[in-house]
């Protein structure tokens, strides 16, 4: 069933959780992410055809370091429980997520092949590698905190354009990826990754690491922000 436009979500973080306090840590950096005018564009149907379809071919791009990401959570865990959930994810990425960004992409004229042969762009480069240095200089706390933007942000991205009052959806040529990430499946999946973190920093001294994870964090907001903004303005 489709989402109901208007219908606000309740907040996917938990109050007085790392995530919800790194997002208030990190405040400035999130908004310039969450409410970028790529999302505004996709939410009211504004938003040029060009840049959809460039930031479409550098996603899938990114969704690959994405799997590489948690390829590397499974080595960093000390857990087989940690490995597993990390493997999960990954095959979820390789094996139904990038399959249906393909059959997406498909729907807007993009083949795999032309997208797997598009270079990076500095903003793809940038925000992927970000994460993989922190997962590989720091431990599992550090990298699922650099993942957390990505992970919680559609989700809350998608839930927050239903909820607006400018977004329209008759018609609207965005309708598929915002309804995609607004789907109560995909919700669940962010609401892990909240509860993960509060895990991961009871077991790994979060609480005296903070002010580093908020770099971590806040540096994957831009990085978001700017992933929006190398679509809307068409950047290699
Ligand atoms: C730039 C960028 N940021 C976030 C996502 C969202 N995303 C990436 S992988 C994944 C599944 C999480 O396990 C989700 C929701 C994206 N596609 N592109």
């Amino acid at each position: 069933m489709s989402p109901v436009a208007g219908a606000a979500l309740p907040d996917l973080a938990t109050s007085g959780g790392l995530f919800a306090r790194l997002r208030d840590a990190a405040r400035p950096s999130w908004e310039s992410y969450v409410a970028h005018p790529f999302v505004k564009g996709m939410g009211d149907g504004s938003l040029p055809e060009a840049s959809f379809r460039h930031y479409l071919v550098q996603d899938y791009l990114f969704l690959i370091h994405f799997a590489r990401a948690y390829a590397l959570a499974a080595y960093k865990a000390d857990s087989l429980a940690d490995m597993r959930s990390a493997a999960r994810s990954m095959s979820a990425i390789l094996d139904l997520e990038m399959g249906l960004h393909v059959k997406y992409c498909a729907g807007w004229g993009l083949s795999e092949a032309d997208m797997a042969a598009t270079p990076e762009a500095q903003a793809t480069l940038a925000y992927t590698r970000f994460v993989l240095e922190r997962g590989m200089a720091g431990d599992l706390l550090d990298l699922h905190v650099a993942l957390a933007p990505c992970v919680v942000g559609y989700a809350e991205i998608a839930a927050g354009l239903l909820a607006d009052a400018a977004t329209r959806l008759d018609g609207n040529p965005y309708r598929a990826w915002i309804e995609m990430y607004a789907d109560p499946e995909y919700r669940t999946v962010a609401h892990a990754q909240v509860e993960l973190l509060d895990r991961l920093s009871s077991a790994r001294g979060g609480e005296a690491r903070f002010a580093d994870l908020t770099r971590t964090f806040d540096a994957a907001s831009r990085l978001e922000a700017g992933f929006w903004e190398m679509g809307l303005t068409l950047a290699g």
